[in-house]
């Protein structure tokens, strides 16, 4: 047998960061979670129980706390090149940096309809993440996503026309509960530097907003003929507004309500356009993804 392949790194590393302005007394929070995992000569460390080429696991931990005190954190696409390019650089047997930030919510809290200048709220399970390869020679590699958004509609939803066969009992309809957790990624172009990161940074928390608002927007206003043809619009309009994204994927729980029929019961009407009272569905579930390229 032989090493096919090796990684190795430390996972749920926690960071907070605290940014204080003087001036406005405003203060600015961000809270990660971040894994980071390295590629190279390292596989004596495997087969020989030779440890002279491992950095510890400890040490990268210590090195993503003092890489946060002495750069930006935000936005993740940079922080996690400036993580990912340090590795490469400060180790010559490391030639691989995989990077993987998770960004949990804090939103200023508004008290008395004005932004307080230092208490947050986590205003849902939603993170925005990034996933950054570095690969000594070849450059960053940067992927950027929005995970965990819970949406519902309550109408604006149809599925029909779908196949019928023995296997099917489905009805067809033209009115439903349409709700799912978003989980929409885009890729960048690929990136020849930390420099070349940098000389973008702007476009990295723009295309996040544009990316919420296209998947909020799309799915309040579409009618909705399917989850695959509702995330096909999302991803499209992604792609059209953000020149630097190469391509778009979403993967999309189906996350069923059904009727509940209560007619059983004194002849309650609870079916159909009856229908108030719904049972959530935990499982099964659908499962739709699909990936949209530029051309
Ligand atoms: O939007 C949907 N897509 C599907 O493929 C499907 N299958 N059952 N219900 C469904 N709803």
């Amino acid at each position: 047998s032989k090493l096919a392949a090796a990684r190795y790194g430390k996972d749920n590393v926690r960071v907070y960061k605290v940014h204080r302005d003087q001036k406005t007394g405003v203060q600015t929070v961000v809270e990660m979670t971040i894994c980071v995992l390295l590629e190279g000569e390292i596989d004596v460390s495997y087969t020989k129980a030779d440890n002279s080429v491992v950095v510890a696991t400890d040490s990268m931990k210590n090195t993503i706390f003092i890489l946060a005190k002495q750069h930006p954190v935000t936005p993740p696409e940079l922080f996690g090149s400036i993580i990912g390019t340090h590795f490469i650089e400060t180790y010559k047997h490391i030639h691989v940096a995989h990077v993987n930030i998770i960004t949990h919510r804090w939103t200023r809290m508004t008290i008395d309809g004005k932004p307080h200048p230092h208490s947050f709220l986590r205003d849902g399970a939603e993170t925005r993440n990034v996933q950054v390869d570095v690969t000594e020679g070849k450059g960053i590699e940067i992927a950027s996503s929005i995970s965990g958004l819970h949406v519902l509609k309550s109408t604006g939803s149809e599925f029909w026309g779908f196949i019928r066969d023995e296997y099917t009992t489905l009805p067809e309809t033209r009115d439903r509960i349409l709700s799912t957790e978003v989980d929409a990624t885009w890729k960048w172009k690929k990136f020849d530097s930390l420099q070349a990161v940098k000389a973008d940074i702007p476009k990295f928390d723009r295309a996040w907003s544009l990316a919420r608002e296209i998947t909020l927007k799309t799915f309040a206003e579409e009618v909705s003929a399917s989850v695959q043809a509702t995330m096909y619009k999302m991803a499209e309009k992604i792609i059209a507004a953000v020149p630097d994204v190469e391509t778009v994927d979403y993967s999309l729980p189906n996350k069923h309500y059904f009727e509940v029929d209560l007619s059983w019961h004194k002849g309650i009407k609870n079916t159909g356009k009856d229908a108030e009272v719904y049972a959530p569905q935990s499982g099964p579930n659908g499962l739709i993804k699909c990936t949209v390229s530029r051309s």
